[in-house]
């Protein structure tokens, strides 16, 4: 996957040229899925978020040490968090960034697809093999792309409180790779901001 640029995006080779800058790497997983909530609603794809131990939303992935490449980092990362061995190479590379409000820490962002059931064995091993289940990770979240009244699905997934440059990391990831229109996704923003507004409504 090409990298994407965006207005604060930086190339990921001159990201690792810099003097005093820490590097974390992060990964959206997804799967295409024929699944129907209630029978009827189409969910369409698997993507995997984690609850994190501070409580907000994050992609699996952590700080990668200096000694490492990226993707070397990053796949040692999610043998902890995930149990098991998911590899990522430099094509599933997506965009990189400073991060928001951290300075002289680098994001990373990559996105890997995978099939369902390679997913499933993924939400099976994040609760029976990871290391880090129930200490730095709470547990593996799928993210609902779907809308259903009053809020619920995909709004009300992005009025929680994410970590760091997480949830524009989610919201480009889900247009670029065509799982999301960008007017549901311009939906979806504009009802999780009106829901953020009055959260006890539902
Ligand atoms: O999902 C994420 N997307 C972008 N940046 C993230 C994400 N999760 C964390 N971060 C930022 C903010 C954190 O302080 C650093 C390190 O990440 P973390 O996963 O907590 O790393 P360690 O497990 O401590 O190695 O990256």
């Amino acid at each position: 996957m090409a990298t994407q640029s965006s207005p604060t995006s930086i190339g990921k080779e001159e990201s690792l040229s810099l003097v005093g800058h820490r590097h974390a790497c992060h990964v959206m997983l997804y799967a295409d899925t024929k699944a129907k909530l209630f029978g009827r609603t189409p969910i369409k794809h698997i993507v995997l978020m984690q609850m994190r131990f501070d409580g907000l939303l994050g992609f699996p992935g952590g700080l990668v040490e200096s000694k490492e490449n990226l993707e070397a980092g990053l796949s040692r990362e999610l043998g902890e968090e995930l149990g098991m061995a998911v590899p990522i190479t430099p094509q599933d590379h997506v965009v990189s960034c400073p991060a928001p409000s951290c300075p002289n820490l680098i994001t990373h962002f990559y996105v890997k697809k995978m099939e369902e059931s390679e997913i499933k064995e993924v939400e099976r091993a994040a609760v029976t093999m990871a290391t880090d289940h129930g200490l730095e990770v709470m547990g593996m979240v799928r993210v609902p792309l779907y809308f259903l009244k009053n809020g619920g699905g995909l709004p009300s997934f992005l009025s929680h409180s994410f970590i760091s440059n997480s949830r524009s990391q989610l919201l480009s990831a889900l247009q670029q790779f065509g799982l999301v229109s960008q007017r549901e996704l311009d939906e979806a923003v504009r009802q999780a901001d009106q829901l953020r507004q009055r959260p006890n409504a539902q």
